[in-house]
């Protein structure tokens, strides 16, 4: 008799559950050139409430109480804003978190796909005026996105530095974990109901990241974003 069924793809699929966080993948240099592309690109948009976000795969960006599509929205005039070289950084990120996670979990790095979104996000201290602005509900990446297996963070600014508030915490039974964001610092899960998590609220300053995440269905794989 059959008792489950689930798609398994042999070498990816989660069989360990768990979480890393390692700061010796990504420079601080290198959080900071990517921050500058988050803050570029924000920049045209913003919500008005405190959590902004750029997908850079579909081109959503938070503006007002909506979103527009940036790529749609500027057209051509896109190359004035983002470079072939931001592009070339966001694949090398990708790769090297890619193989960071593979090589903790033990699975093969071929058999992971990007899933989308994949997008930066900005949070200040501003009221929400939508739903899209409460970023700090507890959560189940996999509930919330569908197609994530491998949840990875890449913080690109400092707690206590940059922003007060904002830290990230798995809501474990009995005690919390949390994770000090800080430029450079990734933090990568499996994403499903064993890494419940939250964002406490930013009270100070801005918190910029980027959720960067995996699927092992190469049916919900996307490609590296790309200038348009
Ligand atoms: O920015 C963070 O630390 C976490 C964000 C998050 O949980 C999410 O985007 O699903
Ligand atoms: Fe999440």
């Amino acid at each position: 008799m059959i008792l489950s069924l689930s798609l398994c793809v042999p070498g990816c699929t989660p069989r360990k559950c768990g979480r890393g966080v390692t700061d010796a993948v990504i420079t601080r240099e290198e959080a900071e050139r990517i921050r500058r592309i988050a803050e570029r690109g924000l920049s045209l948009g913003g919500s008005d409430g405190g959590a902004s976000i750029l997908d850079l795969h579909s081109g959503a960006l938070s503006l007002g109480k909506h979103f527009v599509n940036l790529y749609r929205y500027f057209g051509d005039k896109i190359q004035d804003i983002f470079t072939e070289e931001d592009f070339a950084l966001y694949r090398d990120v990708r790769q090297r978190i890619q193989q960071k996670i593979a090589q903790a979990f033990g699975i093969n790095s071929a058999s992971m796909y990007l899933t989308k979104p994949t997008f930066f996000s900005r949070i200040n201290n501003t009221e929400a005026k939508t739903t899209h602005d409460e970023y700090w509900h507890p959560h189940v990446d996999k509930v919330t996105y569908g197609s994530f297996d491998y949840t990875s963070l890449l913080y690109l600014s400092d707690y206590t530095e940059d922003f007060g508030g904002g830290r990230f915490v798995f809501m474990d039974a009995g005690s919390n974990k949390t994770i000090e964001p800080r430029a450079g610092r990734v933090s990568f899960f499996t994403s499903g109901s064993e890494n419940l998590h939250r964002v406490e609220k930013v009270h100070w300053g801005t918190r910029y990241a980027i959720t960067i995440s995996f699927t092992c269905n190469p049916d919900h794989g996307i490609g590296d974003p790309v200038l348009m």
